[in-house]
């Protein structure tokens, strides 16, 4: 059971930036409220945080969701975010209590499997003041120009060995994120990529294709599919 920030005395909290529209989605409401088999993305993504952490969880939404996202998440905080995924980290970080540990965790990935969270939440809890999960890159990368007419022209192949293409949840001390939300100018799309900048190391776990992200209509048609069948695969075995 989740309790609040204020009174739990958690350890670690897990913030789900939620307040995005989902624009590359499409949908009529905003992805975080989007259906996936019966329950909402954030819902979800919520019930899917393991009990083992103890965790205490911040919920950050649009404005006009924060009394809908209310009622959906009993025990959640739940606050409104801003214009940017780093405004809505941010307002979730002043609701977030004093917890040592901080998992930053995208409302949009809401099959990740608890081992994912467990591994984050080991390394930092071991020392590293930043830790997210991350897979290799299955697809051959190259970096592009364009040419004299426009027509994007290959600049050199990536070596794929040596990227990795990560998830959520990102973990940090309190410190850490603290310091990595000093400075958020220029661009960042994680972060992880705030505290590069600042100097602080960021190391790497093992992420879970499970743990994908819902950013346009395919991924939520096969992550509606995954669902399914995994409901399909329950009701067998019962
Ligand atoms: N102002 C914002 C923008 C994004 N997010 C959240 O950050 C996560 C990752 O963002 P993304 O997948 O890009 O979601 P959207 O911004 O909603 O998508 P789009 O860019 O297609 O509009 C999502 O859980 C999203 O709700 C947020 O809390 N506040
Ligand atoms: C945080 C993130 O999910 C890590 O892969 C990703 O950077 C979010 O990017 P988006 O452009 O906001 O979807």
């Amino acid at each position: 059971m989740t309790t609040s920030p204020e009174d739990s005395g958690a350890e670690v909290c897990v913030i789900i930036p939620a307040a995005g529209s989902g624009t590359r989605l499409g949908e009529p409401v905003p992805k975080a409220f989007v259906d996936l088999g019966g329950a909402t993305i954030i819902e979800r993504c919520v019930d899917n945080i393991p009990d083992s952490l103890g965790a205490s969880i911040v919920v950050v939404v649009p404005a006009d969701l924060v009394e809908r996202a209310r009622e959906l998440l009993p025990g959640v905080v739940v606050v409104s975010g801003g214009a940017h995924r780093s405004d809505s980290v941010r307002a979730g970080i002043a609701a977030a209590g004093t917890a040592r540990i901080l998992l930053v965790h995208d409302a949009a990935r809401p099959l990740t499997p608890a081992h994912v969270f467990t591994s984050v939440v080991e390394a930092v809890a071991a020392g590293h003041p930043a830790v997210v999960p991350g897979v290799p890159v299955v697809d051959t990368l190259k970096q592009v120009t364009s040419d004299a007419s426009g027509l994007e022209l290959v600049a050199r192949t990536v070596d794929r060995e040596e990227l990795r293409a990560v998830q959520t949840p990102q973990g940090f001390t309190r410190d850490a994120l603290l310091r990595a939300h000093t400075d958020d100018s220029g661009l960042a799309t994680d972060d992880a990529g705030l505290a590069e900048r600042c100097g602080i190391p960021v190391h790497i776990v093992p992420g879970d294709p499970l743990a994908m992200k819902i950013t346009t209509p395919w991924d939520l048609r096969i992550i509606r599919d995954v669902v399914g069948e995994t409901a399909a695969d329950a009701e067998a075995r019962s």
